[in-house]
């Protein structure tokens, strides 16, 4: 795994073949999200990116579901508000694991997640967005770019931006301070699924 979130991170609900073309695009970072009930397709499709994201090097993240992380032995887990706490993801996966959390557009949101507790590190990475208008996500609330200078002041740990992200933008979110970007439409929507990829992740390549 590469321990590292950083450059093009991108969310899927399964299709194999075009992770593995992202990943060829130069994708580091793949998450789980599947929002469906059914746990048996859920823990196949997680199986098999886990299988995929080991073989290739890339780290493996599962959204929401903590349980599912530990079962598939993915890197790590994304919880937004509605999720289990960091504490809770950290007693259950181990100190190791990385540990995402949405904070939407909020600094308080971010402070909170990364701040230490008795017994666990706080959060590997905190997530803003939606920096542009979300096609996956249209009513996801916005977070504007000038958010991530302020983030950087209150945390070293890697700053996501998600939300409308894709070849064109991807520069200016970079710029902004962002460490990396979570991308679904931006790169599974694109006709050549490697070059869209490529194309984003040439972006943080220096
Ligand atoms: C990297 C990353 N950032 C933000 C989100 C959104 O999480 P959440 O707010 O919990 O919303 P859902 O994705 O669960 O609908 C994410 N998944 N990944
Ligand atoms: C899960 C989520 N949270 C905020 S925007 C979003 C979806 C991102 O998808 P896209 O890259 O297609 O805008
Ligand atoms: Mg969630």
């Amino acid at each position: 795994m590469a321990g590292v979130i950083a450059g093009l991170y991108v969310i899927t609900d399964s299709a194999q073949q075009a992770v593995a073309d992202a990943i060829r695009g130069g994708a580091q970072v793949v998450q789980y999200r599947d929002k469906s009930a059914d746990t048996v397709r859920r823990k196949e499709a997680a199986d098999a990116l886990a299988r995929l994201c080991r073989g290739a090097g890339v780290c493996f993240i599962v959204n929401d579901d903590v349980a599912l992380a530990a079962a598939v032995g993915a890197d790590g887990v994304h919880l937004g508000q509605d999720d289990s706490s960091v504490a809770a993801a950290r007693a259950q996966l181990g100190s190791r694991a990385i540990v995402g959390v949405s904070c939407y557009n909020s600094l308080e949101r971010a402070a909170d997640a990364v701040a230490a507790g008795a017994d666990y590190a706080g959060a590997d990475y905190v997530a803003f967005g939606s920096v542009y208008p979300s096609p996956t996500k249209p009513q996801a609330v916005r977070a504007p770019l000038s958010l991530f200078a302020e983030a950087r002041a209150l945390t070293d740990r890697p700053l996501v931006a998600i939300g409308g992200i894709n070849a064109t933008n991807a520069a200016a979110v970079r710029a902004a301070g962002a460490d990396a970007v979570a991308v679904i439409d931006g790169v599974f929507g694109a006709d050549n699924v490697e070059a869209a990829a490529a194309a984003i992740a040439k972006q943080f390549n220096d």
